[in-house]
């Protein structure tokens, strides 16, 4: 099994959005990251067939996806960013409408929506609808529409988005367990979500790929440019203006631990710590906010 992306370019008028991206997907789950409007959607919309591409070309086991057609939708699974709802079905009325838009038989979907109502947590508001839910509910019934046809190939947009902590933990491990015999890509631009369970990281700026690999290669580039140090509170200000800074925490003593990027040791007397994939996109994109 294999989604080979080739030479993918989008221009939209004086805009390249994606610049001749090209990637070999291989069962698991791919992380995509990248800060806002590096190209992520763009590149998914592609994949999706929603968006026409501008050059480029995508084969899913050697054949390119327009010819597969109506078989390239069988087998694939989409969850936008944006995600337009029916807000007046209910859920499982949604799921169901979903279900017959791809094609699923009356008993695969009934037994399909249970499952799938089950592993999400849905089943106590199957009823409800949709407009009333709240967010992190609405998103898991984005997952749920994503998963109907048990896609051999699944394409996330930042789908962790409102979800609570615990929702997020349940969702990776859903995911891990599913991406076991398919090709998962997640783009997103929280680290966490994708750190532990991805096979692979592809990390996209301007348009273009700047850095893929595992988690542990990727991190290596960023061996002895990560530092804790102890400050006073008064310096903390002085240290964020001058460093980029990952993060910092009071300790009992009333000192700061910062931890921070650079080249060499800056605050006296830092060590030098092992790196983590946060450090590495905080390295890449430097003015992009915090994960909270
Ligand atoms: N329809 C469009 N017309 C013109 N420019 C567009 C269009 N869609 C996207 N862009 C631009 O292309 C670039 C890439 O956008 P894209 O949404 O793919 O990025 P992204 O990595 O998904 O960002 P985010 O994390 O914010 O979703 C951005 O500069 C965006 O403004």
């Amino acid at each position: 099994m294999e989604l080979r992306i080739d030479h993918m370019t989008k221009q939209f008028q004086d805009k390249r959005a994606v610049n001749d991206v090209s990637l070999k997907l291989t069962p698991g789950v791919w992380g995509l990251l990248g800060a806002n409007g590096a190209g992520k959607t763009t590149l998914m919309r592609m994949v999706a067939g929603i968006l026409q591409p501008t050059k480029g070309e995508i084969y899913y086991d050697g054949i390119e996806i327009g010819t597969l057609g109506a078989a390239w939708r069988d087998v694939f699974g989409y969850l936008p960013q944006e995600f337009g709802f029916y807000p007046e079905f209910t859920v499982k009325n949604y799921l169901e409408y979903m279900a017959a838009l791809k094609g699923l038989t009356k008993t695969d979907t009934k037994k399909r929506i249970h499952d799938l109502l089950e592993l999400l947590t849905l089943s106590e508001v199957k009823n409800k609808k949709i407009a009333k839910l709240s967010g992190g509910m609405k998103r898991r019934v984005g997952i749920a529409q994503a998963l109907l046809n048990e896609p051999e190939v699944l394409f996330l947009d930042e789908p962790t988005s409102g979800l609570d902590p615990g929702e997020r933990v349940r969702f990776r491990n859903l995911l891990s367990e599913f991406a076991h015999d398919r090709i998962v890509l997640i783009s997103t631009h929280i680290v966490s979500d994708v750190e532990y369970i991805a096979t692979q990281n592809v990390v996209m700026k301007d348009g273009s790929i700047i850095a893929s690999g595992t988690t542990e290669q990727l991190v290596q580039q960023m061996n002895g440019k990560v530092w804790n140090a102890r400050i006073r509170p008064e310096e903390v200000s002085r240290w964020e203006q001058q460093l980029c800074v990952v993060s910092l925490r009071n300790k009992e003593d009333g000192s700061i631990s910062i931890r921070y990027l650079a080249e060499k040791p800056e605050v006296p007397q830092s060590q030098n710590i092992e790196p983590r994939l946060e450090d590495l996109y905080l390295w890449l994109f430097p003015n992009t906010e915090r994960e909270g």
